[in-house]
């Protein structure tokens, strides 16, 4: 469709872009990435003829751009530049209607019913219908950016080349144009080249990504071939880290600054847990990063109140994530800032502990209930209905984990927790076989982040050995605690 082949341009013979080729395919949406100043503008104006070339060729359909009339090229490639601040005079309508100009002809344009359906469909998918006689200086800067992509996609070409389409957009706005940019794309088979200063958007909507540097290509590939650590660090010099996207395999950045924000050096010691008949309590002076199972809250986050509330053995819910809010709200734990999870064991039972290692210490709390325990080897044998009572272990770090060691502190802590209750001679009642847990089992691992840094959390490392240990003793003796309260032993 589009074929870029060792593009060269600039301003005033001062070369900007330098030998950039690549082809974008039908319905494709290629995204150009790069710090400010890199050429992506002029790279844009080179393709679009804007700008004349100093060498290389762009082919549309095969054809070299050179062999296009200004309006068989107008039909062919819609454009939306950079926006300025201009004092514009025309209505919103007028302004989308000049994108109809390749479709006109003869020296009396006539107006078609094409072409009043293109501008009514283009206004209607930027949202700017309802501004449709305003003058386009009273509109904000975002309303203004929608007005020239409704102007864009009113020209109805297959090539769609933007400059920062969602510039001045709030969030809400950069959704929606992107979204139906995105949709031109898949469902119109419109090519779709587009500048962005968003890494973040670029990564989620667009199929290739094109990372300029210096006025040439650095990388090109898919989202996550370009979007690397490595490669957004060089070239943008910054210092970012890369995470997932909840929901599309697209990376996301996230910056992280060089600036301290205020330290706290405080030690998190077992003294800092408060145990009720209802509660066991940790609250911490600053958010630890946490990884965790919970009722509320789980999955990895930043929080400073974990909470392990103990129900009744029948606590039945038909909605338990807001039922736990509620009580959570009422006893002054706000959702944003707050771990909890559930147990039907006396949190009087809990067992506290504290290890020392060599770089730091560890905290650990157990609260254990077998009474629904599984052997999870043999689980699929037998039909089982999730009930309370259940083991919850916190492992809280002084000291900055990796994200290995927040996954391998899990593991440890898991084969710790299986070897007590093998210990215990805990056994499924179902199978009568050695229990490797219980039905509804909670794990939390949080770290300060803070002092020495802990890359990895195996049964050979510092910080495994005091986990498998800490888990193991916490756990066996939480269980003999918990038998002896049923009267088992
Ligand atoms: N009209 C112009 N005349 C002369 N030099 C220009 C012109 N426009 C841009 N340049 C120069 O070309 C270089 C690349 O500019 P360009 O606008 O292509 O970068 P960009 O990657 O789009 O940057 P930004 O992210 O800031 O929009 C810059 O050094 C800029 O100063």
């Amino acid at each position: 469709m589009l074929k870029i082949e060792g593009l060269s341009g600039g301003y005033d013979h001062r070369l900007i872009v330098r030998n950039v080729s690549f082809e974008v395919g039908k319905g494709e949406m290629l995204g150009i990435l790069g710090p400010n100043g890199s050429g992506k503008s002029t790279l844009l104006k080179l393709i679009s003829g804007i700008l004349p070339r100093e060498s290389g060729e762009v082919f549309i359909d095969g054809k070299s751009l050179t062999s296009y009339s200004s309006k068989e090229l107008a039909k062919k490639m819609a454009v939306l530049p950079q926006l300025h601040s201009h004092a514009f005079s025309h209505t919103v309508r007028d302004t989308v209607s000049l994108g109809r100009y390749p479709h006109q002809s003869g020296w009396f344009s006539s107006w078609s019913k094409e072409d009043e359906a293109a501008v009514v469909e283009a206004m209607k998918l930027t949202a700017m219908e309802k501004y449709e006689h305003q003058l386009l200086d009273l509109l904000s800067g975002g309303e203004q950016q929608r007005v020239f992509v409704a102007q864009a996609l009113a020209q109805q070409a297959p090539i769609l080349l933007l400059d920062e389409p969602t510039n001045h957009l709030d969030i809400a706005h950069q959704k929606q144009l992107l979204d139906t940019i995105k949709t031109q794309a898949i469902e119109k088979g419109i090519t779709i080249v587009s500048v962005f200063h968003d890494i973040n958007l670029a990564s989620i909507y667009c199929d290739r990504l094109l990372l300029m540097d210096h006025g040439e290509i650095k990388a090109i590939g898919a989202p996550h071939e370009v979007v690397t650590k490595n490669q957004i660090e060089t070239v943008y010099e910054a210092r970012v880290s890369t995470n997932p996207h909840p929901e599309r395999p697209k990376p996301q950045i996230t910056i992280l600054p060089d600036v301290n924000e205020k330290k706290d050096d405080k030690r998190i010691t077992a003294e800092n847990f408060q145990v009720t008949g209802d509660l066991v309590i940790f609250q911490a002076e600053t958010q630890l990063k946490t990884w965790s199972s919970a009722v509320i809250n789980a999955g990895s986050g930043w929080y400073k109140n974990f909470v392990n509330r103990r129900v009744d053995a029948n606590y039945a819910c038909d909605n338990v994530h807001e039922e736990m809010l509620a009580y959570l709200a009422n006893n002054g734990f706000s959702e944003a800032d707050t771990v909890g999870m559930m147990t039907a064991v006396n949190t009087k039972d809990a067992i506290i502990k504290e290890y020392d290692t060599p770089f730091g210490s560890i905290v650990i709390m157990v609260t254990a209930g077998v009474g629904n325990a599984v052997d999870v080897s043999r689980a699929h044998e037998v039909e089982m209905l999730p009930a309370i009572g259940t083991i919850n272990t916190w492992i809280i770090v002084n000291g900055e984990l990796s994200d290995e060691a927040f996954i391998q502190s899990v593991i440890t802590a898991t084969e710790a927790k299986t070897k007590a209750l093998s210990f215990e001679q805990v056994k499924d009642p179902r199978t009568g076989t050695i229990a490797t847990g219980t039905s509804t089992d909670s794990v939390l691992v949080a770290a300060t982040q803070r002092g020495m840094s802990i890359p990895y959390a195996g049964p050979i490392t510092e910080i495994g050995k005091k986990i498998g240990q800490g888990v193991y003793e916490c756990t066996v003796e939480a269980i003999q605690i918990y038998k002896k309260a049923k009267g088992w032993v």
